[in-house]
């Protein structure tokens, strides 16, 4: 049996004659390397980082164009650092999944440290400082998920963890935010060295967040006389420190038990799937779908890995922002949030059983070809059209992708407004187009709050993905139930749909709110209303866009 570590590399030819690319790199070298002379950290030690950044990493060592590791940091859930990395010595199994059903299978090695911001482990807290310290380091990258650069609750006030932050300085901090804002005040204080943060989140102007984010603390910090005067002027002087924007794209999700099996069916043991106590889905290995995009904006102060040799696009900040306005609010996220909350209600466990359901094609069609389509701007470097093409024949309908609505739908709160809102300002920006012209985007918004009820098609409870404000989303709503007429309904629909902090804008002023409303409460019929809703509203021909 195989085993994942790195005594169990060292019989290179077993892993090999299972079919199984290995490191083609000194790892000792580049692990001391690493430990001498950091360059490259990241936050967020999830399955995208090692999917995809890490595997990126990974083809400059092999040919010899980088030679120092990626520093995995955990801010969040130390757990996966515990059950994920340790015991593996920070390897990952990397299962790709072609369309065929092929497992194209490869050990990423270019992790070569695995340390949590913990402030209760002296010896990685310590290391951390240290790396940001080190006048070597070029560059910190994160995948911490939209709410990880959230400072504030509902209410629009600071969350209590960042109430403490503030007030606390930057000895012991807890927030993601405020431990960058905490060690970018070592960087400073050391030398005032330049490097850069690099947001790899699904969010719209990512960088842009994370600046933010980062900047609020030091500012507050500041303000109380908690960092010296210079600190804030550090971060804003873009000889020293930038926040490169980016888009990333490749479907990578949660580890999945039928590919744990079929590991394990080709004598690689060890790969047990853990759900950690704050519900990260983590494993040793990790699948993906083999696409896979990662545009930069260019603009570096302290040098950076020669990505662009792993395929990675370096570009301009005005054609980053295309791309992903592209893929975040027009031609993947949104059709994959539809598919999530629509798949939730209608008992689907697998996205690409979603995409044989003729109604949920035509639905996400709808959403990408006819409406969104038509707003979006071409961004030279990847054609809107083919891009969407590729998503919905291609990607979404990979059977052998063990992709799920539940995942998908985890902080849905989060992204509303970008997924959707973008495309509704975009038509309402626009002379020629009206946002009332839309259906399908009112649809899924509707949708969504039918799924925030926590009832299925068939009128049974299901277990809602995690989200920052399904508590209070749920509140609101409370009143409501199958069968309900309209009234009680409306009204507590309305309170979510007039909500500028969820999408943005009050759905009301852009004449949509009506309309969703109404698509809401024939949702709430009984059973099986959910379905008949989206056949009623869900136009069965083929794709046209709205013209404009
Ligand atoms: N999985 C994908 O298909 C995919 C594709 C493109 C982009 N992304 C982006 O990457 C993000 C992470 O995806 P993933 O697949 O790695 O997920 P994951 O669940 O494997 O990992 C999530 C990571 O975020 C951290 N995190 C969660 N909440 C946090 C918080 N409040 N503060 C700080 N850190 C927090 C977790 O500890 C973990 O390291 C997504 O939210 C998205 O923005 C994912
Ligand atoms: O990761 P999220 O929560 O921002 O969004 C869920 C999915 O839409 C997302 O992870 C996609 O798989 C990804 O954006 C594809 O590149």
């Amino acid at each position: 049996m195989l085993r994942l570590n790195r005594a169990g590399l060292a019989d290179t030819q077993a892993w090999e004659a299972a079919g199984i690319q290995l490191p083609g790199f000194d790892y000792d070298t580049v692990a001391q390397n690493t430990l001498s002379a950091p360059e490259w950290i990241h936050f967020g030690a999830g399955n995208i980082f090692r999917g995809f950044v890490a595997n990126a990493h990974q083809k400059l060592l092999d040919s010899g164009k980088a030679n120092t590791g990626i520093i995995a940091a955990e801010t969040f859930d130390y757990e996966m650092i515990d059950k994920a990395y340790r015991p593996y010595d920070n390897l990952t199994l990397l299962v790709l999944m072609n369309a065929r059903g092929d497992l194209i299978k490869k050990v990423i090695g270019s992790i070569t440290e695995a340390i949590t911001a913990d402030p209760n482990r002296e010896a990685d807290y310590t290391r951390l400082i240290e790396v940001f310290e080190n006048p070597s380091l070029q560059l910190a990258s994160f995948t911490i998920t939209e709410k990880g650069y959230s400072l504030f609750g509902p209410g629009g006030q600071y969350l209590s963890v960042v109430e403490q932050d503030l007030a606390n300085g930057p000895e012991h901090p807890v927030h993601a935010m405020s431990i960058a804002a905490s060690l970018a005040y070592r960087r400073y204080l050391k030398g005032g060295y330049p490097m850069t943060f690099v947001s790899m989140d699904n969010c719209s102007h990512n960088g842009d967040k994370l600046k933010h984010g980062i900047l609020t603390v030091a500012k507050e910090w500041a303000k109380k006389g908690l960092v010296e005067d210079g600190f804030v002027a550090y971060l804003e002087d873009e000889r020293k420190i930038t926040f490169p924007l980016t888009m990333i794209d490749k479907i990578t999700p949660r580890p999945s038990q039928s590919v744990q099996a079929a590991l394990l069916e080709q004598g690689i043991g060890g790969m047990d799937v853990i759900v950690t106590s704050k519900n990260t889905y983590t494993a040793p290995f990790v699948n993906a779908e083999v696409s896979e995009y990662l545009v930069i904006e260019d603009k570096f102060t302290n040098g950076r890995p020669a990505l662009e040799q792993a395929g990675i696009i370096f570009t301009d900040r005005d054609t980053v922002n295309q791309v992903e306005t592209m893929k975040v609010t027009t031609c993947l996220n949104p059709l994959h949030t539809a598919l999530a909350v629509s798949g939730c209600l209608l008992g689907y466990t697998l996205i690409a059983d979603e995409m044989k359901d003729p109604v949920l094609r035509r639905f996400v069609e709808m959403i990408g070809y006819t409406e969104g389509l038509p707003v979006v701007v071409d961004p030279g470097i990847l054609s809107p059209k083919q891009f969407l093409d590729e998503v919905l024949q291609e990607r979404f309908a990979n059977p052998f992708i063990p992709d799920t609505p539940q995942r998908i739908a985890t902080d849905t709160s989060q992204k509303v407004g970008i997924r959707f809102g973008e495309t509704i300002k975009a038509y309402i920006r626009r002379d020629d187009l009206d946002p009332v012209q839309l259906s399908a985007i009112p649809l899924a918004i509707a949708v969504w709050c039918r799924y925030l009820l926590g009832l299925d098609d068939e009128g049974q409870t299901f277990t809602l993905s995690p989200d920052p404000l399904l508590e209070s989303l749920q509140a609101r709503l409370q009143e409501v139930t199958l069968g309900d007429k309209g009234q009680k309904a409306a009204a507590a629909v309305q309170s979510i749909l007039h909500d500028e902090a969820i999408f943005g804008m009050d759905l009301y002023a852009t004449g949509l709110g009506g309309k969703i409303e109404t698509m809401f409460t024939e949702m709430l019929a009984g059973p099986h209303a959910v379905r008949a809703t989206l056949e009623k509203y869900v136009v069965q021909e083929a794709p046209t866009t709205i013209s404009g």
